[in-house]
């Protein structure tokens, strides 16, 4: 049976199934062949709260992120090892369907890719269409209406609705992918580095748009700019990944105990700039 809009929307009162989720990572290990990058990986990642992964570079940082809407499974020579709880119900459960995973728990990239010949529309209805979701037009006016005022992007592109994706700058570009990711009601949202390729004002933009969709669901980021995890986050996890061993999470908590007084030496010298 297909889905209607309105079955999972906001529009309907009370709790429903696309309230923000608690997602958690139990003792999550990765690889790619017989080459290890992630072990024994454990984190909860609070519904309602924007957790921000950290590390250097090659860490495992968005390798854990693709296992966390079961995009890791993609790579041909890819494992894993653990299990990802989405309201503690294993999102990798025998049975369970990858499409269930990803139309709750959706991905937005480090260089926007909004489909540039379809229309600013169209791109944000295209995860229904995909995802089997039949929409009236009034309902489709409606959630392409919430979606880019969600994304911070409506007042610029409400007299414009009908030109193509491609047509808008980059930041506004990636509030279009939010946009697109928010129309399928994910319970969270997963962010790799979404501002890497941005100006310092279109970062900022989005980084207003991760504060007000936070109330909304949950978000999980990926950055390498310790000021935007500052600023951005509720909860820091810094992966580390030393001398040839795999990723580990050396350290989480709240952000302002991870930048103000870290636990772990290491953390300490990352979040400062003197490594990585
Ligand atoms: N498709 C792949 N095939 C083989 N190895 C891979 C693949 N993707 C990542 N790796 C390896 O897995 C390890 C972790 O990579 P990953 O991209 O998750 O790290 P990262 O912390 O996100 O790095 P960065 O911050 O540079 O994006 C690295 O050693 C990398 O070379």
């Amino acid at each position: 049976m297909k889905a209607v809009v309105g079955d999972a929307g906001p529009r309907r009162a009370g709790p429903g199934a696309s309230d923000p989720a608690t997602l958690e990572a139990d003792g999550v290990s990765a690889w790619f062949g017989d080459h290890e990058v992630l072990e024994r990986v454990s984190l909860t990642m609070p519904a309602h709260r924007v957790t921000a992964l950290i590390g250097p570079s090659g860490c495992g940082k968005s390798t854990f992120l693709r296992i966390l809407n079961r995009m890791h499974e993609l790579v041909g020579s890819a494992s894993l090892a653990g299990r990802v709880l989405l309201d503690g119900e294993d999102i990798y459960d025998r049975g369970r369907r990858i499409t269930h995973a990803r139309r709750q728990i959706g991905m937005v990239f480090q260089k926007p890719n909004p489909f540039p010949a379809m229309s600013i529309y169209d791109n944000v209805t295209a995860g229904l269409k995909l995802g089997g979701v039949k929409a009236g037009k009034e309902d489709k006016d409606w959630l392409v209406e919430e979606c880019l005022t969600k994304a911070g992007l409506w007042k610029e592109v409400r007299d414009r609705l009908r030109q193509p994706g491609g047509a808008l700058s980059g930041g506004q570009q990636q509030r279009l992918c939010i946009a697109r990711s928010l129309a399928v009601r994910p319970r969270v949202l997963l962010m790799d580095e979404p501002c890497s390729a941005l100006d310092p004002t279109s970062t900022r933009r989005i980084e207003e748009t991760i504060h007000e969709l936070s109330g909304e669901v949950t978000i999980v980021i990926v950055t390498h700019n310790m000021q935007q995890a500052a600023r951005v986050s509720d909860q820091c996890a810094f992966f580390l990944a030393e001398q040839g061993t795999p990723g580990v999470i050396v350290e989480h908590g709240p952000t302002e105990v991870m930048f103000g007084s870290p636990q772990d030496g290491r953390t300490a010298d990352y979040v400062n700039g003197r490594f990585g």
